[in-house]
């Protein structure tokens, strides 16, 4: 697959555009001729600059108003197009991109545009460039492809062809398969774009709203491979207008970028509906089945380990035992398995000096670890490594969420091998169920509103996990969305959380505490009334819930009398859908901004999204505006 990205699409200057570009492994660009107009090197430059960066022009555009003008605009038109080849051969490339005219004095007819067409075609074949042309979804008189492919045809030119932008079909909901007839040769070049279902106007939703193929709601693998079926063998070159892509970091909306971009491709081939040319390297493993979270590892100093791992014994964990050449200490529960390593060298300790204590790694339970690391890695994930002692057990993994790490462990390893390998373990240290918690539920990471995308498609890319409709929260200080990720048995389900707001305990987790990374975990019980007794009497202590809540529960479900008041004396949450019910505790967080949670749920679907603003505020009304010291 040839790729390639409109610098419209990253933020920064040409240059810092142009080495984002190569940097994740595009082949070539769309120049945007703003970027192009606001740069203070001339077209040779500029030319040198992107081949030196070892990409070709795919695209130079979008050149607006051209078919159907009348004289004298007309010419005009024509001279502004002679003039644009020209810069068109300084630059080095050969295409240029005609979209369909706004012009309030265009006219209209099929043939009037063919015609125009036709001539410029000649005009572009004595410059030896090619013209692609494209529909706007908003133009005046050409708003559909098939128009827009009617109009190529009649001009029959060599030197004219058709230009298709996934958006601009999507979004007008017309049928992505009526581009299967259209010859391959006819069509210049295949623009590729997302967007979320919203109820906007065409043009504003295109010009902010735009994400990459995977991360929005439109039909792009229909779309592509109705493209595939022509047999089309050019660029797919990402054209996105995002408010949060031009803001963002240049080279993560590249990597993005990439990412979906071969994310797609291989869902096609998958599914049988690519062409697979002989230059298509092996396709991926299938996305990596996960099955739960294995362990959690915090990094901290013998200061905080020393809090961490009193919080842990009073909620029912056991010391397990102690690694056998790091200091790390294994802390266990039912299935639960947490690490506190307070190495001071390695990765740990470097999560520690950047994030403080902090969850600097998750193990996920892998069906096969090995495909899984050669997934991400064909995904453009960060695969890490580092020493391991002699006969210590290495495990892959890769970068995640804020620099932290995803370890994928073999699932036969996962509850006792991987830690009698490494660790010298007290006697019957797998057999402790404590106050009865049991397995992770679920992990709430959370990361600037901006990257909730990436970290979406992250996820989606190399797991086995689909994202659930996002929500939003209100929380006292702004609203914070979510997003939940789960696989299909829900055995992994990751929260990621972002806020535009400053003010909110998620935005004030980032930008004051840890950075972006895991704010809490929620751990499960068969009886959290039981659990719940258990830690209150070992001394922990739960979020105050507002009896206003408790009154309004009563009103909303038919509760045993009995049951209300043991969750009104506890601060026992609850909710309910069609499938079964869920009860939620939440521990005081930590001075960071850490916290636990407690679930019970039976066959209930969600996360509690209900009562989520009820904790926001409770956790609000405690949180300190000061910057504890971690
Ligand atoms: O929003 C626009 O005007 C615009 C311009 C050029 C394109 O290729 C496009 O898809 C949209
Ligand atoms: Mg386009």
């Amino acid at each position: 697959m040839k790729t390639s990205i409109a610098t419209v699409s990253l933020s920064g200057d040409l240059s810092e555009k142009l080495a984002a570009i190569a940097q994740a492994g595009f082949g070539a660009v769309e120049i945007f001729e703003n970027d192009f107009l606001a740069f203070d090197s001339g077209p040779r430059e500029v030319g040198r600059m992107v081949r030196d960066a070892g990409l070709t022009i795919s695209l130079f555009q979008p050149f607006r108003d051209f078919e159907g003008l009348p004289e004298p605009q007309r010419a005009k038109a024509f001279e502004r197009a002679r003039r644009k080849f020209e810069t068109m051969n300084e630059l080095g490339t050969d295409l240029i991109l005609i979209c369909s005219s706004v012009s309030p004095l265009a006219q209209g007819g099929i043939d009037r545009a063919a015609d125009d067409l036709r001539e410029l075609g000649d005009v572009a074949k004595a410059a030896g460039v090619r013209v692609g042309y494209e529909a706007l979804a908003w133009g005046r008189f050409v708003n559909d492809h098939r128009d827009a492919w009617e109009i190529v045809r009649r001009a029959d030119h060599p030197n004219i062809g058709l230009i298709l932008d996934s958006f601009h079909t999507l979004s007008r909901g017309l049928d992505p398969a009526s581009i299967r007839s259209i010859p391959k040769d006819k069509i210049f070049i295949v623009q590729m774009a997302d967007a979320p279902r919203l109820d906007l106007d065409l043009l504003s939703w295109s010009r902010h709203y735009r994400n990459m193929p995977g991360q929005g709601d439109l039909p792009v693998a229909d779309f592509m491979a109705a493209v595939e079926a022509t047999g089309y063998d050019g660029y797919y070159s990402l054209e996105i207008f995002n408010d949060q892509f031009r803001a963002g970091s240049a080279r993560q909306t590249a990597v993005d970028g990439r990412r979906s971009l071969i994310y797609m491709m291989d869902r096609l081939k998958a599914e049988g509906r690519a062409v697979k040319g002989p230059s298509e390297p092996n396709p991926l493993p299938p996305p990596a089945r996960t099955a739960g979270v294995s362990f959690v590892e915090f990094a901290a100093d013998t200061f905080s380990a020393q809090s961490l791992s009193k919080l842990l014994q009073s909620i029912g964990f056991a010391h397990a035992g102690t690694h056998r050449s790091k200091d790390v200490e294994l802390y266990a529960q039912g299935n639960l398995r947490v690490v506190i390593n307070t190495e001071v060298e390695g990765f740990a300790h470097s999560a520690y000096v950047v994030h403080g204590t902090s969850v600097a790694a998750l193990g996920l339970r892998m069906r096969d670890a090995s495909a899984a690391l050669s997934r991400a890695e064909g995904l453009l994930a960060t695969p890490f490594r580092q020493p391991v002692g002699q006969g210590e057990l290495e495990l892959p993994a890769i970068r995640g969420v804020g620099g932290s790490l995803l370890y994928l462990v073999p699932e036969a390893e996962a509850l006792d091998r991987q830690w009698e390998t490494d660790f010298d373990l007290k006697p019957g240290w797998n057999k402790h169920d404590g106050a009865g918690l049991k397995a992770v539920d679920h992990i709430a990471q959370t990361v600037r509103f901006e990257d909730i995308l990436s970290w979406t498609l992250f996820y989606r890319s190399i797991f086995d996990l689909k994202p659930l409709p996002a929500v939003e929260v209100p929380d006292p200080g702004g609203l914070v969305l979510s997003q939940v990720i789960e696989n299909a048995d829900a055995s992994l389900r990751i929260v990621l959380n972002g806020s535009q707001s400053t003010r909110t305990l998620s935005s004030r987790f980032v930008s004051q505490f840890v950075g972006p990374g895991v704010q809490h975990m929620a751990l499960s019980t068969d009886d959290i009334f039981a659990t719940a007794a258990a830690l209150a009497a070992n001394g922990v202590s739960f979020l105050p819930i507002p009896q206003n809540y408790y009154d309004d529960l009563d009103a909303k479900f038919d509760l045993a009398p009995d049951m209300l008041d043991a969750m009104r004396r506890t601060g026992i949450l609850y909710d309910r859908d069609e499938a079964g019910d869920y009860f939620q505790i939440y521990l005081k967080a930590l001075d960071g901004g850490f916290f636990i949670e407690i679930v019970q749920r039976r066959a209930y679907r969600g996360l509690g999204a209900a009562n989520a603003p009820i904790r926001l505020a409770t956790q609000a009304r405690q949180t300190p505006v000061t910057i504890p010291l971690l």
